[in-house]
Order: structure tokens, then sequence, then C-alpha cells
């Protein structure tokens, strides 16, 4: 019987269970199927596509090399298993668990639905530190240490492909280019592959994580001293387990290092933690991961939107910041907290489209950590504190001399460095040609939290006050009047 290897966010041939599996039980059909679907949903972009056609043609060598071959199609993915199910008859399919948004959730329930009704069997392998079904009530710790335990399976020596091949699949990836879709392409973004993966690895454990620690808040040198693993961990070119074995191991090699990578390891744990949440609840990229704050901030304000959008918002730090992802793809940890805050807490605005437009920009978009992350910065978990941050005060911190703003703002290339970071106080800022400041950061600050204060307290009421009225089960159901002022009471405590 054929074995289709179905690869997904799992684009690599090393500790890939599923190719693995299937290689010992006889020939294989390993696929890749780039689902409209999927691809044409709005948190996807172009730089995404860029990267994981990168990573298939690597991935496309890698097969040849062992008397594989990867074969590709533009469909729906029922689509296929029927083309290859009329071409070839029974089959077993084997992929990785994916973790994203209800998107890809419900596809997969779709898939297993179709396997099963023809009696064929869907065989889905761990691939992260992450569990599904009944393992989820083990504590995290103790499910993440166990499959880091596992040990990563080597990539197949010798693969047998089928001799018949349905016609809905080509091993051409050239077409992949004819699939449209939004954003525009970046150059000077990271590559994608498999071997580009390991080199980041391998350069980081032997030298880039020395001052990891100390630049992990810069937003300069963090370009180099972080890991820049995250493309190749959210696409699959490299898996987490590798990382994590490669790193215990350095770590034992080398003392000094011990403290840079023990903070490494804590993120690479976290990145499953987060892909843990929305493996258990896929909703959270449009509701609120508190089901109260749903209705949390409503305002908004286009023009805002855009000049935050495309770094005009004349904040020096803000605009760097979101000029660079445009360019590269990548910001790091404390620039994307400030971008989301900015937008969200400065400025109020609803967290969902900054949410999208981010997960568009970051070539890194992982779901489970991307939705986490912005609720957690703008308070709809409703037990964090939502975070206000001070872009002025972060630059002069953490960019002092303005190296990060000059290179990405240049309209600031030559201003004073007294003044990189407040140019409207500089006496000459008329003549720069940049952007005024959208706001008063402080005062605006001050407002947004006493709105978004008031705002919480009124949830929190209005909470109690449901409870309160909440009839029993035994009680009678609430009359309509009472409906009615309940609802009276929700508009009013939003109408602020
Ligand atoms: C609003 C917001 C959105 C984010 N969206 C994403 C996203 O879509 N994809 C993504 O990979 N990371 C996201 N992060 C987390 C973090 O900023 C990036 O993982 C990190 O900057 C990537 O760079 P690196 O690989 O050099 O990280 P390193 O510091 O070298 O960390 C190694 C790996 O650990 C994981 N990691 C690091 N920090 C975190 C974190 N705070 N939470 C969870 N996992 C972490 C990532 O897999 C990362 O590649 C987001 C953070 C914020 C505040």
């Amino acid at each position: 019987m054929i074995n289709v290897v179905w690869f997904k966010r799992d684009l690599r041939i090393h500790d890939h269970r599923p190719l693995f599996e299937a290689s010992k039980l006889g020939e294989v059909l390993p696929i890749y199927i780039v689902e409209p679907s999927l691809w044409e949903k709005e948190d996807m972009s172009l730089r995404h596509y860029q990267f994981v056609q990168e990573s298939l043609e690597e991935l496309s060598r890698q097969l040849s090399d062992v008397g594989g071959k990867l074969f590709v199609a533009i469909a729906e993915m029922e689509d296929v298993l029927e083309s290859i199910y009329e071409a070839l008859g029974a089959f077993r399919l084997h992929a990785h668990e994916e973790h994203g948004t209800s998107v890809t959730f419900s596809r997969d329930k779709r898939v297993r639905q179709w396997m099963k009704s023809r009696d064929l069997t869907f065989l889905e392998y761990q691939g992260f530190g992450v569990v599904r079904g009944p393992k989820i009530k083990n504590s995290f710790q103790k499910n993440w240490e166990s499959f880091m335990a596992e040990g990563f399976v080597p990539a197949p020596k010798q693969l047998m492909i089928p001799e018949e091949i349905p016609e809905i699949l080509s091993n051409q990836l050239e077409k992949l280019a004819k699939f449209k879709i939004q954003g525009d392409p970046i150059r000077f973004g990271q590559q994608g592959g498999e071997s580009q993966a390991l080199e980041t690895l391998e350069s980081f454990l032997e030298n880039r994580h020395k001052n990891y620690n100390s630049n992990l808040s810069k937003p300069l040198q963090s370009t180099a001293s972080c890991s820049r693993l995250s493309p190749y961990l959210a696409w699959g070119n490299i898996s987490l387990r590798y990382v994590v074995t490669q790193t215990r191991e350095a770590m034992e090699q080398n003392i000094d290092s011990k403290k840079q990578l023990e903070t490494f390891l804590n993120k690479l744990k976290l990145h499953c933690q987060l892909v843990q949440k929305i493996e258990n609840d896929p909703d959270i990229m449009t509701k609120a991961i508190n089901d109260d704050y749903n209705h949390f901030r409503q305002d908004w304000d286009e023009e805002a939107f855009q000049r935050w959008y495309k770094g005009n918002t004349g904040i020096p730090l803000v605009d760097a910041a979101m000029r660079c992802l445009h360019k590269t793809g990548w910001i790091n940890y404390r620039s994307r907290a400030m971008v989301v805050s900015f937008a969200c807490n400065t400025l109020l605005l609803d967290w969902r489209r900054p949410a999208i437009a981010l997960a568009q920009l970051f070539l890194d978009y992982e779901p489970g950590i991307h939705y986490n992350q912005i609720q957690m910065q703008v308070g709809t978990t409703g037990t964090q504190a939502i975070k206000f941050h001070n872009p002025v005060k972060i630059g002069k911190d953490e960019d002092p001399e303005g190296a990060f703003v000059r290179r990405y703002v240049t309209e600031l290339a030559n201003i004073p460095e007294k003044y990189i970071h407040e140019p409207w106080m500089y006496p000459g800022f008329y003549s720069l040609n940049y952007a005024t400041p959208i706001v008063d950061i402080q005062k605006a600050n001050k407002k947004a939290r006493e709105v978004l204060k008031s705002m919480k307290q009124n949830i929190e009421t209005n909470k109690i006050l449901e409870n309160q009225t909440k009839p029993s089960r035994r009680q009678e159901q609430p009359s309509h009047k009472q409906k009615s002022n309940d609802r009276d009471f929700e508009q009013l405590s939003f109408d602020l």
C-alpha cells in the first residue's frame, strides 16, 4: 500500500517522523499542497509563501538525493486525496499534528473524516512539545520533557516512489509561482530551507549566543545575538526537539554559556506552552481569550492605523520598528510588544486588525504564539495587566545613539544624538521632512490608562451583576423586562 506523506509546516527531512515511519512501510508519495482556502486567508502573505517555496526547493533536492521526489499541487486537500484514491487505490496518510487557527483545525477535521469514511488510515504524529487528546491531563512540563527525551529520528536513507502519479500532482515546483497572494516580496528577509536553519543554529550555539541576555531588548544588536531561528521553527525547517537537544549538549560543553542558553531554552519551552494554548482553543485569532473582553476597545481610527502600519507616527522607535518589519520580516520581542502596545493601548485601536497586519509581516508567523502574545499585551486575557510602553524611554535605554532609528528612519539619519528619540524638540525639526508625532505619548498613555481601566471595571461589574441575576436551575427564567434592563446596562457601560 502507498504511504502518502503530507508536508505542512514541517518542511525538512531530519527528525520528520511521518517521513521516517512511512519510509519503513513501502512506497512513499511525499506531497505539499498549496490550499487556496488557507493561503487566501487574511493572515497569510507573499513573504510566507516565498519562504515556503524556498524551503520546498531544498526539500525537493533532499528527497531526490535519497531516491524520492516531492510532488505539489494548488488544490484543496480533499480533492488531492480523491485523485490519489482514484489513481492508486487504498493508501495510508502520514502527517504531523498541526496546531494552527480554526481554519487549519477544521481542515484537519475534514481530512480525518474523509479518510475514515473510506476506511483509510491517517497517522498523525506529534511534532512539538504540544499534545492532543488525553495526554493534556498531564502537566505541560511532563509532556514536554517526555517528548524531548524521545530523541530525534534520522532522515530516511532510501525512498521508493510509486510508478504511477495522479495527474493532480506535479514535481515542477515552479508551477507554484502562478498562485497569487497578497503582500509584497521581501529582499532582506531570512531564506527558507533546512540547511539555512541548521547553519543558523550552529552559528548561534558556537558564537552568537554570547550576549544573548544582555542584548535581548536592544533592537539592533539582538538581530545578531538572538538565535533568529523563529521562521525556521514556524515553517518547520528544523525540529524544536533537535534545537533543544543541541542546546543542551552545547551547555554541557561550555559552562560559560549556561546562563545565556538557559534563557534561550526557556523561550523554546514558552513556544510550546503558547502553541498548546491554541491547540486547546483555536479561535483566539478573532475572539478574546477571556470571553468577557470580546468587546474591549471597539474604537477604530483608520488614519491612526495607517500611520502606525506604515511607520509614519512621528515616534522614531515605533516607526523604525515598523519599517524594519516591512523590510526584513523580523523585529525582536521588545519591539513587537512595543508596537502592539502603541497601536492598541496608546492609540486605543481594537487589537484584531493590527494582529492580522503583523501576522502578514512576521516571517515567523506562528498563530499560537502570535495571538496569545498580542492578547497578553492588550489585556484581553483578563488576567494580565495591560502593558503600556514609552517608546522614547525604550529608545534612550536600548538604542541610545539611535543607530537602529537612523538605519530605518532615514529622515533622522543626521539629527544630533540628543534629539534622536524626540526629534520634535530639535530646533530644525521642520526641515527634516519627518512626521509630527501622532500623540504626546505621556498624555496619551495616561488618558488611555484611565479609559481602559474604566472599561475593565465595567466588564468586572457586569460580570458580577450577571452572576447575581443569573437564575439558578431551579429558578424561573428572567422576565422580559429584566433581560432588557441587563442589555441597557451593557450598552451604557461601553458608551464611554
Ligand atoms: C506581539 C508579539 C507577537 C509575536 N509573534 C510571534 C510569532 O508570530 N512567531 C514567533 O515565533 N514568535 C512571536 N513572538 C515571540 C518573539 O518575539 C519571537 O519568537 C522572537 O523575537 C523570535 O526571534 P528569535 O528566533 O531570534 O528568538 P530567540 O530569542 O532566539 O528565541 C528562540 C525561540 O524561542 C521562541 N520564543 C522566543 N520568545 C518567545 C516568546 N516571547 N513567546 C513564545 N515563544 C518565544 C521562538 O520560537 C524563538 O524562535 C511574538 C511576540 C510578541 C510580543
